[in-house]
């Protein structure tokens, strides 16, 4: 999995077209989304986290809240980002540990925003420029698990 992690005084976004021939069903109110003062956490789900998809939720749940944790963020948005890897995991598993990551955190007690998945959308970001805004992160699974 790759991560890049932008703190930021926003992030919104507007969804466009389909990227897929069946992405996340959506309501008419999360075709668009903003949230103020956020870590941004743009998400590529990799071929690799396929054998242990539950191991790189655990870690990445742990990455981001140790970066939340020294910028002092509380709101998180995950969002779905296909650019970060040429060897990106098939949709349905990259859907479910994107799920799993914005429900952990939510759990934690973060307020978490995830932008739909699978389809071309809009945004705007304001990256604050501090010396710890722009991060990036590479999780692997150590123990992949037998189907
Ligand atoms: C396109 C650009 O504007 C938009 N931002 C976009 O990337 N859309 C992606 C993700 O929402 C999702 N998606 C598919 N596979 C994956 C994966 N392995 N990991 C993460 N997202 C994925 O499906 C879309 C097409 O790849």
């Amino acid at each position: 999995m790759r991560m890049l992690l932008i703190h930021s005084d926003y992030l919104e976004y507007e969804v466009k077209d389909k990227a897929l021939k069946n992405p996340e069903p959506i309501s008419d109110e999360q075709k668009t989304g903003r949230l103020d003062e956020v870590l941004a956490v743009f998400i590529s789900v990799e071929k690799v986290d396929e054998t242990n998809p539950d191991e790189v939720v655990e870690k990445a749940v742990k990455e981001i809240e140790d970066v939340a944790s020294q910028i002092k963020a509380e709101r998180i948005f995950v969002y779905p980002f296909a650019h970060l890897s040429s060897e990106l995991a098939k949709p349905d598993v990259a859907l479910e540990v994107l799920r799993k990551i914005e429900e952990k955190l939510r759990e934690k007690g973060y307020e978490v925003k995830r932008a739909p998945f699978g389809y071309y959308k809009a945004f705007k970001l304001s990256c604050k420029g501090h010396p710890l805004a722009e991060l990036s992160r590479t999780i692997v699974p150590e123990k992949a698990v037998s189907k």
